[in-house]
């Protein structure tokens, strides 16, 4: 029996219930991580396309967002921005602000990365889930993997983009809208 510690060493004796049986200990060093979290939603509105981990997809809505409303790099930099408790992507992006107006979200992706590197921290790998009945996310989900593995610096296998429909249940079933969210760790830069 042994125990993963992160951020630092760790020996443990803890010694199994079962009796006569040699005390053992073991030393797992586990580098520092950081975990965080993102959500994000858009309403469908008249359009042809959405923007989605940087991709555009042909559909026949649109989204209703300030930015190009991005649900997948919104609830990314939500992640990554969870990760060290910088607050979110509405606090560094107000939606009140004209510069962010029609705004390619691919831009907050990189001042996210930026603040992360400037403390010492990349992202190790991340995680997204696009719920929504249509558009199918599968033929442009590796697109999707490869722009934010090159934004980020990171490499493919590192950025997962899957997609589940809620079986038209909800806003997302009622095809009123799209969610994301986002899960990532994160290692010394
Ligand atoms: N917008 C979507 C939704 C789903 N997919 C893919 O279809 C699979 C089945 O979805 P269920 O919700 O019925 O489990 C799912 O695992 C995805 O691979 C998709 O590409 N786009
Ligand atoms: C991205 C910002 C930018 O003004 O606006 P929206 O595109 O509306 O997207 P949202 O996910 O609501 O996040 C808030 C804002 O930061």
């Amino acid at each position: 029996m042994f125990a993963l510690v992160v951020g630092r060493s760790v020996a443990t004796n803890h010694q199994p219930p079962t009796t006569n049986r040699r005390r053992q200990e073991k030393t797992v060093t586990l580098p520092s991580i950081r975990i965080g979290q993102g959500y994000d939603v858009h309403v469908f509105t008249d359009g042809d396309h959405v923007m989605l981990g940087g991709v555009r997809v042909p559909h026949d809505r649109g989204v209703l967002a300030h930015s190009d409303g991005d649900v997948v790099l919104h609830a990314l930099c939500d992640a990554m921005l969870g990760a060290l408790a910088l607050g979110d992507i509405g606090v560094h992006f107000p939606p009140s602000d004209p510069q962010w107006k029609g705004a390619d979200s691919r831009a907050f992706l990189r001042h996210c990365d930026a603040l992360l590197r400037a403390r010492g921290w990349r992202v190790g790998n991340a995680d997204v889930t696009v719920v929504c009945e249509r558009p199918k996310i599968g033929p442009h989900a590796e697109a999707m993997r490869m722009l934010i593995a090159g934004e980020l610096g990171v490499g493919l296998d590192d950025i997962s983009v899957k997609a589940t429909t809620s079986e038209k249940l909800g806003f997302t079933g009622r095809g009123e809208g799209i969610a994301a969210q986002a899960v990532c760790l994160l290692v010394p830069a």
